[in-house]
C-alpha cells in the first residue's frame, strides 16, 4: 500500500518541545503548520524559532538564505481546523492522557484521510492514542528528546494498529530531520523511559534514604559513569511533575513495585518544587535558571521586635560574634541583613539605655558599633541590607555599613540624632556622605528629617524598593544571583571599590590591576574562562 509523501507538517503545541519539532522540521525542508491554544502563542513561538535560527546564522552554523528560507516555511496557525491540508501532525502537547485522547480526536476529524498523526508523548499508550481515531492504521510515537534541535535520538513507537508503511515514511521522515531512529514497541516507558526514569527515581532513593547528599550522587554519576549530567540535575531539567507523571505510568501499567516512585518525589511535587523551570527542585535555580548552591547565602535578623529592634549593648554585642563566626564560614558566599517584624529593620540606638551614659560609656558603645560596621564592611563576602521598615540613627547607619541595600515600600530613612542632642555615631555621618554625596548628607544629619522609600531610591541611598511581602524574596534573588559567581573575584570586587573610596585615582587604580593580577592561576579563573569557552555555567569553588 503507498502511503503519503510529506510535504506539510502541522505540528500542535507550540511550547519548548513544540517548537524544537517545528524548527528541525522545517530545517528539514518540510512546510510547518504551528499551532496552539490560539494564534497569539503560535506567532509568539514563531518569532522565538526565526531569532533561534538567527543566532545559528550569528555563530556561522546555518547561512542567513537557509535561515530566512527556513523561518518563511515556518507558519503560525490559529489551531487544529488548519491542519487540513498538513500530511503528518505531530502532536506535543503536555502529557496528559485526557488532553491527548481529546486532541488526537480532534486532529482525527480535522485531517485528511491519509494523513498521518503522530504524538510526541514520553510514556502514554500509543494503542490508546490510536483507538480514538478513524485512521488508527496511520499512527504513531515519536518521541523527540529535549532540546530536540541538539538532540540525535527520536525514538518511534508502533502502536498495535500501526500499519508498516506508516512506520516507514515516518522513519524517513525522522531521518530527513537529522534524527537516528530506535524503534519501540507500545510498551509503559517505551525505550528510553524504561531505562532512564528508574535510574532517575533510583538516584531519588538514595537521598530519600540518607545514602548520599544530591551532590554525591551527581558528581559520583558524572565522574564515574560519564553522563553529561548527574540524574538529580537530569530530573530538575525535565521537571519532576512529568518524572513523577512517567514513573507512575511504568508503575501502574507494568505493576512491578520496583518502578514505584520515591516519596520523595511526590514530596517535591506536592510542594510545588518541580525543578528548574519552577526555581527548585532537588537544587535552587536563579531567574536565568542557573544552579545556586544552597546554604551559601546566610541571613542575619535584627530580633528585638517589642523595642523595634533598638540597637543595645547586648544586641551589638551578639552581632559582633555572629559576624566573626561568619567570617571564619568558608561556604558562605553572600550575607543578608533584615529586621524581624513588618515595622522596622532598627529604630536607632536604644534611646533609654543611652539616656544614662557617661561620655566614656558612650564612646566605648560607638566604637562597638563601629567595630561591627568594620567586620561588614570587610567580610569577604557581600552583605546586603534588606531594610523592611524604620532605618533611623543607629539603624540606618548599620544599612549604611552593608554594601548596599534594598528596601521595601514602607521603609523610612534618617538620621534624627539632633532631635536628641547628639550625632550619628555609628558611621552614619561618614557613609552617608560618601553614598548620596555631602550636601544631601549634611541636610539629613542636621534636619533631622525622616525621608521615605522613593525619596531614599531617587538619592541613591538605596538600590531598590519593592513590595514589603517581596522585599526578602527579591534579595534573597540578588545574594543567589551573586552566589554563582566566582567568590575570590566577589571578594576582591568589594576589597578594590571600598579601598579605592580613600585614596586617590591613581593609587586606586593601582590597587585594582594588583587585585586583577591576583585572580589570575585561581582555580575559579580557569574555571570561569573554561566554561565561557566551552559554553557552560560555572562551577566556582572559591580557590
Ligand atoms: C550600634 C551602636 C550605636 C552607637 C551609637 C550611635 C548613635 C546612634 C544614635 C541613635 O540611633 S539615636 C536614636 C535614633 N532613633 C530615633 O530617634 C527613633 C526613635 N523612635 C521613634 O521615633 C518611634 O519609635 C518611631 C520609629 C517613629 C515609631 O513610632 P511608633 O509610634 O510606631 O512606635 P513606638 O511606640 O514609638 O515604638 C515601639 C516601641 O519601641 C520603642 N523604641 C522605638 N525606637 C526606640 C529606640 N531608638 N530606642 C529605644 N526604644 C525604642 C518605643 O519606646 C516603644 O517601646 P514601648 O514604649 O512600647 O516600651
Amino acid at each position: 500500500m503507498m502511503t503519503i509523501e510529506i510535504r506539510t507538517v502541522g505540528v500542535l503545541g507550540a511550547g519548548q518541545m513544540g517548537s524544537g519539532i517545528a524548527q528541525v522540521a522545517a530545517t528539514a525542508g518540510y512546510t510547518v503548520k504551528l499551532a496552539d491554544v490560539d494564534l497569539e502563542r503560535a506567532t509568539k513561538a514563531t518569532s522565538k524559532i526565526a531569532a533561534m535560527l538567527g543566532k545559528l546564522v550569528e555563530k556561522g552554523k546555518l547561512t542567513a538564505e537557509a535561515a530566512e528560507a527556513t523561518a518563511k516555511r515556518l507558519i503560525p496557525v490559529a489551531g487544529i481546523a488548519d491542519f487540513g491540508d498538513c500530511d503528518l501532525v505531530i502532536e506535543a502537547a503536555t502529557e496528559n492522557v485526557d488532553l491527548k485522547l481529546k486532541l488526537f480526536a480532534a486532529c482525527d476529524a480535522a485531517m485528511k484521510p491519509d494523513a498521518l498523526l503522530a504524538s510526541n508523548t514520553s510514556s502514554i499508550s500509543v494503542t490508546k492514542l490510536a483507538a480514538v481515531t478513524k485512521r488508527p492504521g496511520k499512527v504513531l510515537g515519536m518521541h523527540f528528546m529535549n532540546p530536540v534541535p541538539l538532540m540525535r535520538l527520536v525514538e518511534i513507537v508502533k502502536a498495535v494498529q500501526t500499519e508498516p508503511e506508516t512506520y516507514t515514511t515516518i522513519k524517513e521522515a525522522a531521518e530527513k530531520m537529522g534524527k537516528t531512529v530506535v524503534t519501540s514497541n507500545d510498551a509503559p516507558g517505551f525505550l528510553v523511559n524504561r531505562i532512564l526514569i528508574p535510574m532517575l527515581c533510583e538516584a531519588m532513593f538514595a537521598v530519600q534514604e540518607g545514602v548520599g547528599t544530591p551532590e554525591d550522587i551527581d558528581t559520583g554519576a558524572k565522574l564515574g559513569l560519564n553522563p553529561p549530567m548527574g540524574p538529580l540535575e537530569l530530573a530538575d531539567l525535565i521537571g519532576l511533575d512529568t518524572v513523577l507523571a512517567i514513573a507512575n505510568v511504568l508503575y501502574t501499567d507494568i505493576g512491578d513495585t520496583k518502578y514505584r516512585a520515591p516519596t520523595l518525589l511526590k514530596n517535591l511535587v506536592r510542594a510545588g518544587w518541580v525543578g528548574k523551570k519552577g526555581g527548585r527542585g532537588f537544587y535552587v535555580y536563579d531567574e536565568k535558571g542557573q544552579k545556586v548552591p544552597e546554604g551559601f547565602v546566610g541571613t542575619i535578623t535584627l530580633n528585638r521586635p517589642d523595642k523595634l529592634n533598638a540597637l543595645n549593648a547586648e544586641l551589638v554585642g551578639e552581632l559582633h560574634r555572629v559576624l566573626a563566626e561568619i567570617r571564619r564560614d568558608k561556604d558562605l558566599r553572600a550575607l543578608i541583613v533584615t529586621g524581624a517584624g513588618d515595622k522596622a529593620f532598627a529604630a536607632g540606638a536604644d534611646i533609654a539605655a543611652m539616656s544614662t551614659m557617661t561620655g566614656p560609656e558612650a564612646k566605648a558603645f560607638g566604637e562597638l558599633g563601629h567595630a561591627v560596621g568594620a567586620q561588614m564592611e570587610t567580610l569577604a563576602i557581600p552583605v546586603i541590607a534588606a531594610v523592611n521598615g524604620f532605618a533611623l540613627g543607629g539603624g540606618c547607619e548599620m544599612a549604611l555599613a552593608c554594601d548596599f541595600i534594598h528596601a521595601s515600600t514602607k521603609a523610612k530613612f534618617g538620621q534624627p540624632e539632633v532631635n536628641l542632642g547628639v550625632i550619628p555615631g555609628f558611621g552614619g555621618t561618614n557613609r552617608l556622605a560618601r553614598r548620596v554625596g555631602i550636601g544631601r548628607a549634611r541636610e539629613l544629619c542636621f534636619t533631622g528629617d525622616v525621608i521615605g522609600a522613593e525619596e531614599a531610591l531617587r538619592i541613591g541611598l538605596v538600590n531598590g524598593i519593592h513590595a514589603p511581602e517581596e522585599l526578602l524574596g527579591k534579595v534573597k534573588e540578588i545574594a543567589a544571583k551573586i552566589a554563582t559567581k566566582g567568590p575570590l573575584a566577589v571578594a576582591q570586587a568589594k576589597r578594590v571599590l571600598l579601598r579605592g573610596l580613600d585614596v586617590p585615582l591613581p593609587t586606586a587604580n593601582e590597587l585594582e590591576v594588583q587585585a586583577f593580577a591576583a585572580l589570575f592561576g585561581s582555580e575559579d579563573q580557569r574555571e570561569g574562562m573554561a566554561a565561557f569557552l566551552g559554553k557552560r555555567p560555572a562551577n566556582f569553588v572559591g580557590r
